[in-house]
């Protein structure tokens, strides 16, 4: 593992996606057992990459390890589709990580798939606003303790793509977003409500990532990725393919 800070956050390069997945999990176990007062609140990115991260942690030791009863999942995007369509961001979670573990119902955090996605964005702002317990961000006081993000190749992260309206929101927590090259429309957490997380995690995998990253690293405004900050840390956790230093 090669290790170095950036002004995008710090980065760790893994030899491949198994290591890099298994560094994230144990890390995670750490950061969960570590707080070992109140909710320990996550939001997850949807999308291929993190599936291997998911059914991880549904197996031992970490299913067994994890304190599932304090942990709130959330989700950091999702496509506007029923969560049981094969593209739902939910639906994968559940089938990988929610059904297989004992995470109490009540601590599960859809982002509405019916209705229409105005709607589902606003009640999901409301969702979180009540978890929070405020209206506003206090500052040093995260939303979230750990945010996974992923990265795609035109360097959107959650559903931020390029030149999208919603990349401008500043006030809204959640928001709504159709992709010009990308399928469905999309709920969002926005750049604010992604701010509001004690850690904010990359976890990107693959050469086809590897320009993008590069991309972020310099800093491009074409990219939404390169517009993303924390409350506390952000860092990447790569493999070597997505490595522009490999
Ligand atoms: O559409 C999405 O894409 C990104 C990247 O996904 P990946 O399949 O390239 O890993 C993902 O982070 C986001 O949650 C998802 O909705």
């Amino acid at each position: 593992m090669a290790g170095q800070d950036t002004r995008t956050g710090s980065v760790s390069v893994f030899a491949d996606r198994e290591e890099a997945t298994r560094h994230l999990a144990d890390w995670l176990l750490q950061l969960a057992t570590e707080k070992n007062e109140g909710p320990f609140a996550l939001a997850l990115s949807g999308g291929s990459t993190p599936q291997s991260l998911y059914s991880l942690m549904a197996t031992e030791p970490y299913a067994s390890r994890f304190p599932w009863a304090r942990m709130q999942f959330f989700l950091g995007d999702d496509r506007f589709l029923p969560h049981d369509h094969e593209d739902s961001n939910f639906g994968m979670m559940h089938r990988l990580l929610f059904s297989r573990v004992p995470v109490p119902a009540e601590n599960l955090h859809p982002m509405p798939g019916v209705g229409t996605a105005e709607d589902a964005a606003r009640s999901y702002e409301t969702r979180l606003k009540q978890f929070y317990g405020a209206d506003t961000f206090e500052a040093d006081r995260p939303l979230f303790d750990v945010n996974l993000l992923g990265l795609g190749s035109d360097g959107h992260t959650a559903s931020l793509f390029p030149g999208q309206p919603v990349l401008k929101e500043q006030t809204a927590w959640v928001a709504t977003c159709v992709p010009p090259a990308a399928p469905y429309t999309r709920i969002t957490l926005t750049y604010p409500a992604i701010h509001a997380s004690r850690h904010v995690v990359f976890l990107v995998e693959g050469a086809g990532k590897k320009e993008a990253v590069a991309k972020v690293r310099a800093q491009d405004p074409s990219c939404p990725a390169s517009a993303i900050t924390a409350m506390g840390d952000l860092r990447w956790v790569l493999d070597r393919a997505a490595s522009p230093d490999a």
